[in-house]
Order: C-alpha cells, then sequence, then structure tokens
C-alpha cells in the first residue's frame, strides 16, 4: 500500500510551495495565511524519494493548532485525526519559530511518525538568525531538517526521513512533559481510555480535558472526566483549556532558548519600514486606489489594448506585419490613397455617372485598373477647379460621420495619387513581411476547397467571430493575472485585508471577507471558496453572496469591450468597474448586516502580517499561465459550443418560407432573435432592451466571456466593425448600465455550482442568486435612469423610480443600527 506523508504547519509557512515542488503540481501559493482551503493529494517525485504511486503526498490547509475554529481547519484535522497519515511532515516557519511549535508539541501527541522541518532557512540565514536543529531534535523526540521549499534546499533529506519512519511505523512519543499535577491528571484519564489504541491515549485525553465536543463526538465510548477537570481546575485556578496552552507555551519556551538565538540588535526590518507607509492610517487606502487604479490601467488601457488591438486586428482581424516592421511605412503610402479615393467617390457620387462607377469599383470581378485610371483622369479634365462636391466621411472603426466639400482643385491632385499608385489600394504584403489573420487564411482556404456557404458561416461568422473575440482578450488577462500574481505573492494583498478590516469593522464584516473578494479578482470559484476562512456562519454566508460583485478576469473582456466600444477606450472604465464591485459589496454588507438574519458582531480580525518577499519570476509566471490556461481551455471547450449554439440560433429563424438560413439583415427573425425579443422588455428600464444584449446578458450565465463572443456574433452582421455597431446600438448612459448589470448579476455556472456548494442549503443559494440579480437590476436602472437625465435631460416615469429606489437605497444604508453593547470575543482565538 503506498505510503501517506501530509504536510502539517500553520499557515503561511510554505507547506503548498513544498506540495508543488515534491509533487510537480501547480496548486496556489499566496503570501497570507488562508490560501489553500482544500486537502489536496499528490505523487511524490522520483528524485525526492518516490516510486510510481508508492508515496502519496497530501497539502492541507494550515492550522494553529489542533482545535478547529474555522471549516478548512477542520478539514486538517479531520484528515489527520480521521484518516491518519503513515507519517507527518511537519513544516515550521524558521522566522517564528516560537510560534509554531505550539501546533508541533500537539502533532506529536497524536501517535504518528512525524518529521519537522524548518523552513525559510534562506531568510533566517539572511537575518543572521541561528537554529540548532540537532538540540531542537533531542528536545522535541523527532528528526528536524532544515529546508527552503521556494529555493529546494534540504528537501529530499526531509522526505527521505519522513518515509523511513512511516516504513518503520515508529510512532512519535511526546517527550515533552507538562507540570506534574497536569501530568498525573492526564495519566489518570488516559487509564479511563480503554478503547483508544497505546500510542494515541495522551492525545484524547487532553482533549477530553479540554471539554473538545467535537472530539467526543469522534469517539467510540466517551469516559466521564468532569471530575479530573474539576480537580484541575480548583488546584490551578482556571480553566483546563488555558491550563494545557499555558503548559505548552511553558513547555516551548523553555526548549526555544537553547535552540534559538536571534541576531543582537535588530532594528525595523525592512517589512516593518515599509508597512509604516502602506498600512498607515491615512495613506493606507489612496495607496490602495493607486495600485489598483494603475493594475487595471495597465491591464487594460495601455499595454492590455496595444496586445489586445494586435490579437483582434491582426491575429483574428485582417492580418498584420510581422515585429511592426513596415507598418509605418504601410500606413503613410494608405492613408493619401484613401484621401484620394474619398475625393473622387465624391465627385463621382455627385456627378451621378454609374457606369464610371462601375469602372472604378476595385471590387467587381472584372475590374481593369487601368481602364480606371484612364475613365478617371478623362472624367476629371472635364471639372473645373472651383466646383465643389459634398462628401460624408465615416469612421470605420466608430461610424461616426463627419461632411466635408472637395474643390475641383483637390480633385486634379487626387487623381495623380490614384493614377501614380496605378488605381490600387496598397498591398500591405510589399512594405514588409505580411501575416494575414486567421478569418483572412481561413477563409482563402475554405474557398479553396469549395466548402458550403453554412458551413462557412459556421466557421467564420461564429467560431471565428465568437471564440476569436474571446481569446482577442487573452494578452489583456495574461497582463492582469500578472499584477495578481505579484501583488499576492509578495505579501501585499494580506495588507490590503488588514487596511479594509479598519473599514469593514464599521460595517459589521470582517477584514477577512475581503481576502476571497481579491482572490475573486482573479475568478470568483476560488473566491468564494476562500470564504472558508471566515468562522463567524453568518459572515462567511454574506462574503459568499457579495464577493462576485468584484469583476473576475472573465468579466475583464468585457469590461475592456464595452470600455472601447462605447466609451472610446476612455481610460476611467475599467477601473471605475472595479470600484463599483467594492461599493456594491460595502453597501451589501451595511443593508444585510442591519436585516435580522444578518445582524451580530463582526468576528475578531487575527491575521499575521507575513514579511514583503520579492516573489520568483517562477511563480509569477506559473501562477499568471495557470489562470490564463484555464480561460483559455474554456474558451476551447464551453465557449467554444457556446459560439456554435449562438451562431446557429442566430442564422436560423422561421420565416414565411418556413424555417431557412437566414441573410445577415434578417436575424432579428432568427430563433434567438425572438428570444431575446421576448425577453428584451426586462431590460427597458435599463435602456438596453435590445434582444442583442438580452440575448448576451444570458449566454454570460454559461461563462461572462460570452457576453464578448456573443456580442462579436450579433454586432458583426451587418456594415462596420463589431465595435462601431455597439456604439450605435448604446448611449453612453445605458452602455454603462449594461456593464453595471452583468457586473453584479449571477455570475458564471461555475460560480453559482460553487456557491451552491459552499451555502449547502438550496433555499440560501436562491437568496444569494437573487440578491446579486436584484440589486445588479436596481444598479443599472438608476446608472440608466440617473445617466440619461445629467446627459440629456430627459425625466420621466423611469427617472422618478430612480430616484424612489436611491431613496430608499439610502434608507436602508443609514437607517439606525442597533449596536450590541457586549463584544463577544473568543480569547482563545485571540490568544
Ligand atoms: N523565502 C522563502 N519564502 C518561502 C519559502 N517557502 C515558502 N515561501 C513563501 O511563503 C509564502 C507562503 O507559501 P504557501 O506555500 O502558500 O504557504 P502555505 O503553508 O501553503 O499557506 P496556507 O495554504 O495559507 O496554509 C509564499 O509567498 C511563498 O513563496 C522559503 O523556503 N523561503
Ligand atoms: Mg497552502
Amino acid at each position: 500500500m503506498a505510503i501517506k506523508i501530509a504536510l502539517a504547519g500553520n499557515p503561511n509557512c510554505g507547506k503548498t510551495t513544498l506540495f508543488n515542488a515534491l509533487t510537480g503540481s501547480n496548486q496556489f501559493v499566496g503570501n497570507w495565511p488562508g490560501v489553500t482551503v482544500e486537502k489536496k493529494e499528490g505523487k511524490l517525485k522520483k528524485q525526492y524519494g518516490g516510486n510510481g504511486d508508492d508515496v502519496i503526498i497530501m497539502d492541507l490547509p494550515g492550522i494553529y493548532s489542533l482545535s478547529p475554529y474555522t471549516l478548512e481547519e477542520v478539514v486538517a484535522r479531520n484528515y489527520l485525526i480521521g484518516e491518519r497519515p503513515d507519517a507527518i511532515l511537519n513544516l515550521v516557519d524558521g522566522t517564528n519559530i516560537e510560534r509554531n511549535l505550539y501546533l508541533s508539541t500537539q502533532l506529536m501527541e497524536l501517535g504518528i511518525p512525524v518529521v519537522m522541518a524548518v523552513n525559510m532557512i534562506d531568510i533566517v540565514n539572511k537575518n543572521g538568525d541561528k537554529i540548532n536543529v540537532a538540540k531542537l531534535a533531542e528536545k522535541l523526540g523527532c528528526p528536524v531538517v532544515e529546508i527552503s521549499a521556494l529555493k529546494l534546499t534540504g528537501i529530499e533529506n526531509a522526505t527521505k526521513k519522513a518515509i523511513e519512519l512511516a516504513q518503520k511505523k515508529s510512532a512519535a512519543v511526546a517527550v515533552h512533559k507538562f507540570a506534574p499535577e497536569v501530568e498525573s491528571v492526564i495519566e489518570t484519564v488516559e487509564k479511563k481510555l480503554t478503547d483508544v489504541p497505546e500510542e494515541q491515549k495522551r492525545f484524547f485525553a487532553i482533549k477530553l480535558l479540554e471539554k473538545d465536543d467535537k472530539i467526543q463526538a469522534q469517539m467510540k465510548s466517551v469516559p466521564d472526566v468532569s471530575a479530573e477537570i474539576k480537580q484541575l481546575e480548583t488546584a490551578m485556578d482556571d480553566d483546563t483549556e488555558s491550563i494545557i496552552t499555558n503548559e505548552r507555551y511553558t513547555y516551548i519556551s523553555s526548549i526555544i532558548k537553547e535552540c534559538y538565538t536571534k541576531k543582537e540588535g535588530q532594528k525595523l526590518t525592512t517589512s516593518d519600514k515599509i508597512d509604516k507607509i502602506v498600512t498607515n492610517r491615512w495613506l493606507a487606502l489612496p495607496i490602495f486606489a493607486v495600485v489598483m487604479f494603475i493594475v487595471y490601467y495597465v491591464s487594460v488601457t495601455t499595454v492590455g489594448t496595444w496586445a489586445t488591438d494586435w490579437a483582434n486586428d491582426g491575429v483574428f482581424g485582417d492580418g498584420w506585419h510581422l515585429f511592426t516592421i513596415g507598418t509605418g511605412a504601410y500606413e503613410e503610402a494608405a492613408e493619401p490613397y484613401d484621401d484620394a479615393m474619398n475625393v473622387i467617390n465624391a465627385f463621382v457620387e455627385a456627378d451621378g455617372d454609374e457606369a464610371l462607377a462601375a469602372v472604378i469599383d476595385s471590387e467587381s470581378e472584372d475590374y481593369d485598373p487601368a481602364a480606371a485610371v484612364a475613365a478617371v483622369q478623362e472624367f476629371a479634365a472635364g471639372i473645373d477647379a472651383s466646383a465643389t462636391a459634398d462628401y460624408t466621411l465615416e469612421d470605420e472603426e466608430t461610424l461616426a460621420t463627419e461632411d466635408v466639400t472637395y474643390t475641383g482643385a483637390e480633385l486634379a491632385e487626387a487623381v495623380d495619387v490614384y493614377a501614380a499608385d496605378g488605381a490600387e489600394a496598397p498591398d500591405p504584403a510589399d512594405y514588409g513581411i505580411w501575416v494575414p489573420g486567421v478569418p483572412a487564411l481561413l477563409e482563402s482556404g475554405l474557398d479553396a476547397i469549395g466548402c458550403a456557404d453554412w458551413l462557412k458561416g459556421l466557421i467564420l461568422d461564429g467560431i471565428v467571430a465568437g471564440v476569436g473575440a474571446v481569446l482577442g482578450f487573452v494578452p489583456q488577462m495574461l497582463v492582469l493575472f500578472i499584477f495578481l500574481a505579484f501583488l499576492e505573492s509578495c505579501g501585499y494583498m494580506a495588507r490590503i485585508a488588514f487596511i479594509m478590516d479598519r473599514i469593514f469593522r464599521k460595517f459589521g464584516l470582517s477584514g477577512k471577507s475581503f481576502i476571497p473578494m481579491l482572490i475573486g479578482s482573479g475568478c470568483g470559484v476560488p473566491g468564494i471558496m476562500a470564504s472558508r476562512t471566515i468562522e463567524n456562519d453568518r459572515d462567511r454566508k454574506m462574503t459568499i453572496m457579495t464577493t462576485t460583485f468584484i469583476p473576475c478576469g472573465a468579466k475583464l473582456p468585457f469590461i475592456a469591450m464595452v470600455a472601447g466600444a462605447i466609451f472610446g477606450g476612455a481610460a476611467w472604465v475599467a477601473p471605475s468597474a472595479y470600484f463599483l464591485g467594492i461599493a456594491a459589496i460595502i453597501c451589501s454588507g451595511i443593508i444585510l448586516k442591519k436585516t435580522k438574519i444578518f445582524e451580530g458582531d463582526p468576528a475578531p480580525f487575527v491575521m499575521e502580517l507575513p514579511a514583503y518577499h520579492w516573489p520568483t519570476v517562477g511563480t509569477v509566471l506559473r501562477s499568471m499561465w495557470e489562470r490564463g490556461w484555464s480561460f483559455i481551455k474554456k474558451a476551447g471547450t464551453i465557449i467554444l459550443l457556446s459560439t456554435i449554439v449562438v451562431w446557429f440560433t442566430t442564422y436560423f429563424g422561421f420565416t414565411e418560407d418556413g424555417f431557412r438560413m437566414l441573410a445577415e439583415d434578417e436575424i432579428d427573425m432568427s430563433i434567438l432573435g425572438k428570444i431575446g425579443q421576448c425577453l428584451a422588455w426586462i431590460f427597458i428600464p435599463q435602456g438596453f432592451g435590445n434582444w442583442q444584449a438580452t440575448v448576451a446578458s444570458i449566454t454570460g450565465l454559461v461563462a461572462k466571456e460570452n457576453i464578448v463572443g456573443t456580442m462579436g456574433i450579433l454586432y458583426s452582421a451587418g456594415e462596420g466593425s463589431v465595435y462601431a455597431n455597439m456604439a450605435a446600438h448604446f448611449t453612453a448612459a445605458s452602455g454603462y448600465a449594461f456593464l453595471a448589470f452583468n457586473l453584479l448579476c449571477a455570475p458564471c455556472f461555475a460560480a453559482m455550482g460553487a456557491i451552491k456548494r459552499e451555502m449547502n442549503n438550496t433555499r440560501w443559494f436562491w437568496i444569494a442568486v437573487g440578491y446579486q440579480c436584484g440589486l445588479a437590476y436596481v444598479v443599472s436602472l438608476c446608472v440608466y435612469q440617473i445617466g440619461t437625465l445629467i446627459t440629456t435631460g430627459a425625466f420621466g416615469i423611469g427617472t422618478v423610480v430612480a430616484f424612489l429606489l436611491i431613496i430608499g437605497f439610502i434608507y436602508l444604508l443609514f437607517r439606525p443600527y442597533k449596536e450590541s453593547t457586549t463584544l463577544k470575543v473568543d480569547s482563545r482565538k485571540v490568544a
């Protein structure tokens, strides 16, 4: 049978880092306590002593002690007690050894072989502190090794020892002894434990004395130990739990003096200095706002746009110049030609000569450039230099129009340019190495093999337009993920939770609620799972309900799309979505906390702030890639499937002559169009009561990336680009209302599944989803109505409703809150 080795230790001591190294997995690592909330299993790599399937490593959530308070601590303890691994590799944070040993003294009592690995030895050495491992091993009665999980030093030694002990099955025997009167009571209780194996007796005896009811529930028979508890409590004038906690600390301080020497005369560490500024009462929030603004600004507006433009217009558009060599020269040549064409078209249109128009139509099948030049020269010769022609210019991207008047003199110049270019638009391939875009390549390929029209439509208008629109945002997303990975692994995220605690506390939420939200800015599913670290059940439920308000990575493409298409790429849109999410969370916190179901004090916030450290490039890139890859995988599966369904239901429908494929200008008769039209009235108060936006919101429930894919298909029909068509369908107010609705409404199916799992209750699941959709509906209604009032001055019933809703909202926010006068603090947790 395979040997099971569990990694146990305090939160943030590096268990997952070690787990990844030992098994080659890619589990998420972050620099704050409570990253791992579920146990994970992996096979030990050969180089560390594994051999195929014979050694299994378990990564567990971090725990401070074997008395669990939160869900993820229960996971770890149940595994250790219930499933009993063959050995425990107890990871200890070398920079915080005294506190970490508290758990170690308990692990030693479980009767399972224990090897202690003092981790972060690289930092200990850098700080100049000294740990005497030999002495520590002797005092604790178990092998102790020094390792650095990050730098990969000493880890094969640790696994070798653990495997050895597991094979020998030599259980750790706690060598530490408490005060004699405590020991004698423990001994009496041990004698009463008849059906417990010898090596586990001490653990169960102590747990019984500590009145741990969860353990009692797991025992076959529970002896009555109230007399012993009473005896100990009277003798030492304290409750048994505190007595035992004290005994452990007394023991730890007795050994720590001999085993650990801190370097003399240490002043403030760099971390402390940074924290003085970053967590400063006045500076903390502005700094946080600036950091988040930069993150979103860079990922969506600057680097991100550049990369996304390349992906959208190049890879999934016409094509691009390799290394952009030649782009400048091409544009210089293309621009005068386009201008010349505009002038010539203006005069030809004004003249109304259809035969001439046909001759210069470069798209026609029998186009002859030489004939076109001759015809245009002849035409221009008959036009006076002072003649004028009116023309309407249309911007290809935005469809914005501009009226201009050209003169005959300009026409003469234009004809020269036209003749010089040989009546043909400059070919980008002449200016550099031109790489055609995917649609262009596919189109010529499909034409060559004589592909059926409907299949060509499916591939080009369905799959490439939909999946391509989504994949086009991958570069942008990777930039965002690099930033998040960096902030997470350097330690700043932990500070944010600390900063936000000061604010959240005022609204009855704990700062711990903020961690799920930060994780949620990558993906909502782990964000919702991270709520397990919140011990108070009401706070946990409330956090689950509100976490997905934060824009996750999948909502980013859609935010960028709205910003680009409707707001001309304005820089404020993306950060504003982030702050809208936070505002929704805070307001929900305040409002819900004042309702009967959620009232009560927030749980005290205890979280240590880990020291800052530079993350390795590998960690950041790995984390970026993990998240990015899951996005790409989704594009290849769920989104691919959805785009096919959306394409089919868009281009097929029932017409007067039965069910058939539709032309581009008929898609309002499509199946999807009909469904959208049936439901679109719902969003009339929000200003986007058109079927396209309605359908996009619905497909967004499958996966938020779908919104972009669906818009890509629905708005690519007809003239102009997708962005241009969107711009024509939305005003600023309705565009932002659309953004707000899809940002706040129920998340994707995967996240709804996570809500269902974590709530573990159908009624609560519906409360959560209902609340999210309701809030989204109200907020987007107010955005549209008030936005329209401001931009156009239009006032109607909708505006009145919006004002009433806002008044109601303000009332809910500010109605008095019965603050309880007693603060229930669990002293064990704070200690
Ligand atoms: N310098 C240094 N940093 C380390 C070492 N081991 C882990 N870290 C860092 O410590 C932080 C926490 O690592 P994790 O592996 O997530 O810790 P964990 O024990 O799994 O934490 P929880 O899942 O919250 O219990 C990360 O930022 C790691 O990069 C080490 O040996 N040296
Ligand atoms: Mg972990």
